[in-house]
C-alpha cells in the first residue's frame, strides 16, 4: 500500500472538470514532482489533497498505522494533524513576527499545551516553551536562518522568506510535504540553492515530498517520478528521462522549456 493513494479523483467548478480522474501514488521518502502548462489543475489537484476542497469523486487515501485512512470530506486542520504540510504559490508568513516566532507557531500547531499548565505557567509550561525554542533554532540552523532568527519575516529577501515557509511547513513534522512552486520567482541563484535544499530535506528528513513546479531544470533534477497534468487529466507519469522524452508531453509544452 502506498504511502499517499489519490484515486479516481475529480474536481467539477460547474461545467469546467478542473481535476479529471486522477491516480497517483506517493511512496515513502519519495520525490515525485507534479507538472503541467498553466490551469491543467495542479494547485486544485494540492487543494482536495490537503481539505481545502472536497472531490467532486474519488479518493484521498493516507497510510496511518498499516491501514488505509480516506482523507476526503476531512477539515484541513485535521488532514495537517495526520501528518501533510504545505506551501502555498504566494507566500503566506506571518510578515510582522519574528522569524523563530514563524516557526514556533507552525510547532505549536502540533505541541498543544494542557490547559492547566499554560494558563497557570506551571514550570511544565516554561519547560516545554524552552524545548520548543531549541528546537525551531536548530531547524532554522539546517536551513542556514539562524542568524536571522530575532528579523521580521518581512525584511528577510525573497528567497529567505521560501525558504522560512518551507521550514514552517516541516516544524510541523509532517510525513508529506507539498512544494507549490517553491521556485517561482526566484533568480538562477536562489533556484539553484533551492534544488540543494530540496535534496538536503529529502535526505534529512525522510519524508515524501510532492513538488509542483514550472521550473522544468529544477524538476528534471531533482524529482525520482514524475506526473504530467494537462486539462485536468494524467498526460504522462514516469522518471526524468520518460518525461523529457514523451512526444505528448513536448506537444502540450511545446513552445516551452523542457
Ligand atoms: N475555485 C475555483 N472556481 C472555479 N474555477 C477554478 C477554481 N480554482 C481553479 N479553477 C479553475 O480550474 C482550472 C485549474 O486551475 P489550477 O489553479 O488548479 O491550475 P494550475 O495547474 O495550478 O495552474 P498554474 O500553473 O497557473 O498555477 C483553471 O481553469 C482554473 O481557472
Amino acid at each position: 500500500m502506498p504511502l499517499l493513494e489519490i484515486k479516481e479523483l475529480t474536481k467539477n467548478f460547474g461545467g469546467l472538470a478542473a481535476v479529471s480522474n486522477v491516480n497517483i501514488a506517493l511512496e515513502e521518502n519519495q520525490l515525485v514532482g507534479l507538472i503541467g502548462p498553466n490551469g491543467a489543475g495542479k494547485t486544485t489537484l494540492f487543494n482536495l489533497i490537503t481539505g481545502v476542497y472536497e472531490p467532486s469523486e474519488g479518493d484521498v487515501l493516507l497510510k496511518v498505522d498499516g491501514k488505509s485512512h480516506r482523507l476526503n470530506g476531512q477539515k484541513p486542520y485535521a488532514i495537517a494533524d495526520l501528518g501533510l504540510s504545505r506551501t502555498f504559490q504566494n507566500i503566506r508568513l506571518f510578515k510582522d513576527l519574528t522569524v523563530l516566532d514563524n516557526v514556533l507557531i507552525a510547532m505549536n500547531s502540533k505541541n498543544k499545551e494542557s490547559f492547566f499548565s499554560s494558563v497557570l505557567r506551571l514550570p511544565a509550561f516554561y519547560n516545554k516553551e524552552e524545548h520548543l525554542k531549541a528546537e525551531a533554532l536548530k531547524l532554522l540552523t539546517i536551513f542556514d536562518l539562524q542568524e536571522k532568527a530575532e528579523h521580521l519575516a518581512r525584511n528577510l529577501p525573497y528567497g529567505e522568506q521560501r525558504r522560512l515557509e518551507i521550514v514552517r511547513a516541516l516544524a510541523t513534522k509532517p510525513k508529506i510535504l507539498f512544494l507549490d512552486e517553491p521556485a517561482a520567482g526566484m533568480n538562477p541563484q536562489e533556484t539553484a540553492e533551492l534544488t540543494l535544499l530540496i535534496r538536503k530535506i529529502q535526505a534529512e528528513f525522510k519524508i515524501t515530498i510532492l513538488l509542483i513546479e514550472h521550473d522544468m531544470s529544477l524538476v528534471m533534477d531533482v524529482c525520482e517520478r514524475i506526473y504530467v497534468l494537462e486539462y485536468g487529466r494524467i498526460l504522462a507519469e514516469g522518471v526524468p528521462e520518460e518525461i523529457k522524452n514523451n512526444p505528448e508531453v513536448i506537444k502540450a509544452y511545446l513552445g516551452g522549456d523542457l
